[in-house]
This record gives structure tokens, C-alpha cells and sequence, in this order.
């Protein structure tokens, strides 16, 4: 049986604008979302800010009902069964809400345990097996106001895992994470599905999705604009070159006159720090490298460094591809 069978998935989101002249704005967040997800999958969800990512999750663990289309997780629908449902999931949200910071994590963890009804006989077992599987044990009678945000990252799933559910939704766990303590976040996540827990996740990190999942979907704009393996993703740019310049005071019209140069079929910024990184995805052999400078007229440029394409390349491109020929998300009425 499939863990999770998204079908037709819709979501419309009504707010009401204005105060003297009220109008109501409608936003369609999810658009038609298909796919599936197998027993003990690691299956990763990607996609920009304001993708519809957090309403899919939201209608697969019965915080949200779908205004059209189906969804049942281990064959129950979410809309009819929902406290079936809720059985069988865990939800993790990044950030930091959802713990009590002046109780340690154990209490927490007790507090957690009787009010999903896990047993007395069963809490004390269970308790000390999820502190080590999250690596908590022996910082367990600590506060949690005193644990540094891996830390709670971790007890947060260790919460989510109370009532041994067979799904878990993470919801960009890493986020805000230091390094260090995202890859022992990245190891916590890999064990659960191993350990034959299904796993949805969300994240903005490529490199984490890479490492981890079985499979991936990018939806952007409420529809689901790529989906398969990170070895298949990658296939779509396996025939580009990339070029990744440092550079300081790059803007959208830089990056449009970059987007023109012939063979280019991709750029994008990002920050880091004081300096920006910028992409450069080419047809392979069509060295761009000069005319990238010569359009940079004028603009600081510091390494530049050729690599072979990388998820962070596949999504760039079929995100930038979803985006050219996006229809308007938002229906005013
Ligand atoms: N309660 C709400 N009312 C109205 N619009 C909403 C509501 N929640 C989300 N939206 C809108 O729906 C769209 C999808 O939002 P969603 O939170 O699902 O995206 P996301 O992919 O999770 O984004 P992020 O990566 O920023 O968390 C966005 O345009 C958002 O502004």
C-alpha cells in the first residue's frame, strides 16, 4: 500500500481586503498536485517562497481540507477519516514554536507522550529510545530555553515521533540550523527512514535534498513542475556547463542582460554575505565566461569557479522555466 496518494490536490485561499470598499482576493496556492509516495520513502517537496508547499503538507496531515481533489495516507482519505489519519502522521515544523523552554527536554517529551496517549507503561521505553535516535541522551533533564536550535530541531522530531506514526511531514527542519548541527539533522532524518518510516520533506537547502531523498517534486506556482530522483533531475541540465562568479552589486536588469548572451539558458543570484554568488548555466561548450564579464561592465567580480551542474542548477532551471510561463496566482473578484 502507498503511504500517500495526492490526486488533483486544489487549494484556493479567500481573503477579505479593505475596509470601506471590502473586495475579495482569492488565491489559488495549489493547483492540481498529483503524485505518490511509497512505504518507508524519503520524498522531498522544493519549490520558491509562496510555491504552495506548506498548504500541500497542510491538506495531507488534515490541518487544511482541499477545496478540490483527493488525498489518503495509508488509504485513508483525509477529508472522510481524519482522525485515522492523524494516527498514522507526525508533523515537524521548522522555527522555534511548539516546545515549553522552561521545561527540560524530558519533560517535554512526557508532557508530549500523554497527550497523544501513549501509554505510562510504554512512555518511559519510548522516551529513551527517541532521545537516542535524536542524539539527546544525556541532555535530557537540560531546559530547553538553553538548547541551541539543532537541538531542538531534534527534540522537536523526537516529539513528532511520540506515537510511532508511519509518516512523518518535515517542514523545513534545518532551517536557521548551523552546519554542523544540520548534518547530524540530515543523519536523524536518514535513520528514521531507515528505519522504515516514510518521510515528507520540505526544504530550501539542495544540498540537503540531494543527500537525502529517494525521490523529489518541485512545485512552483501551486503545480508540480518536476518530479523524479535527484539522479533524473539532474539529467535535465546533465548537457550545460556552469560557471558560479563572485560578484557584489548584481540586480535584475545586470541578470537579464547576462540571461541574453547567446548559449546562456540560466543565471541567478544569490546572497552570501557581502558578496552575491552568480549562476551561469550554459550550453556545454559555449563558454560564456567573456561575455559574462563584458556584460558586468562595471561590477566588482571576484572568483569564478566551473562546475559540474548540480540539483541547485536542475531546480534553478525548472523553477525559472515554471516562472516565464506562469499564469497570475492571484483571481481578484
Ligand atoms: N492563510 C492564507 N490566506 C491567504 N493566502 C495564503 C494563506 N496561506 C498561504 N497563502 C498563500 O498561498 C500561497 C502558497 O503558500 P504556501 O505557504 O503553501 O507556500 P510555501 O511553498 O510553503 O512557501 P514558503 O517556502 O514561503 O513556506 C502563497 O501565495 C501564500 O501567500
Amino acid at each position: 500500500m502507498l503511504a500517500i496518494e495526492a490526486d488533483a490536490l486544489r487549494r484556493t485561499y479567500t481573503s477579505r481586503t479593505g475596509w470601506l470598499r471590502p473586495r475579495r482576493t482569492e488565491t489559488e496556492a495549489v493547483r492540481g498536485v498529483t503524485f505518490d509516495v511509497a512505504r518507508g520513502e524519503l520524498f522531498g517537496l522544493l519549490g520558491p517562497n509562496g510555491a504552495g508547499k506548506t498548504t500541500t503538507i497542510k491538506m495531507l496531515n488534515t490541518l487544511l481540507l482541499p477545496t478540490s481533489g483527493t488525498a489518503r495516507v495509508f488509504g485513508h482519505d483525509v477529508a472522510r477519516e481524519p482522525v485515522a489519519v492523524r494516527r498514522r502522521i507526525g508533523y515537524v515544523f521548522g522555527g522555534d514554536r511548539g516546545l515549553y523552554e522552561r521545561l527540560s527536554a524530558l519533560d517535554n517529551l512526557r508532557y508530549f507522550a500523554e497527550l497523544y496517549g501513549v501509554g505510562a507503561r510504554d512512555q518511559k521505553r519510548r522516551i529513551g529510545e527517541l532521545l537516542d535516535l535524536v542524539g539527546l541522551t544525556g541532555r535530557e533533564r537540560e531546559r530547553v530555553e538553553g538548547y541551541s536550535r539543532g537541538m531542538r530541531q531534534r527534540l522537536h522530531i523526537a516529539r513528532g515521533l511520540l506515537h510511532r506514526p508511519d509518516v512523518l511531514f518535515l517542514d523545513e527542519p534545518s532551517i536557521g540550523v548551523d552546519p554542523v548541527a544540520a548534518r547530524d539533522l540530515r543523519r536523524t532524518v536518514a535513520g528514521l527512514a531507515a528505519a522504515g518510516t516514510t518521510v515528507l520533506l520540505t526544504t530550501h537547502y539542495m544540498a540537503e535534498a540531494d543527500e537525502l531523498c529517494d525521490r523529489i517534486a518541485v512545485i512552483a506556482g501551486g503545480r508540480i513542475r518536476a518530479l523524479g530522483t535527484p539522479e533524473t533531475l539532474k539529467a535535465r541540465v546533465g548537457d550545460r556547463d556552469v560557471l558560479e562568479f563572485e560578484v557584489y552589486g548584481v540586480d535584475e536588469e545586470l541578470l537579464a542582460r547576462v540571461r541574453r548572451i547567446p548559449g546562456v539558458r540560466g543565471a541567478a543570484v544569490e546572497e552570501r554575505g557581502t558578496a552575491q554568488a552568480l549562476t551561469v548555466q550554459s550550453d556545454r561548450g559555449a563558454e560564456p565566461h567573456a561575455r559574462v564579464l563584458a556584460a558586468l561592465d562595471g561590477v566588482r567580480v571576484g572568483r569564478v569557479v566551473s562546475r559540474e551542474p548540480s540539483l541547485e542548477d536542475a531546480y534553478i532551471a525548472i523553477v525559472e522555466d515554471a516562472t516565464t510561463r506562469r499564469e497570475p496566482a492571484e483571481v481578484t473578484a
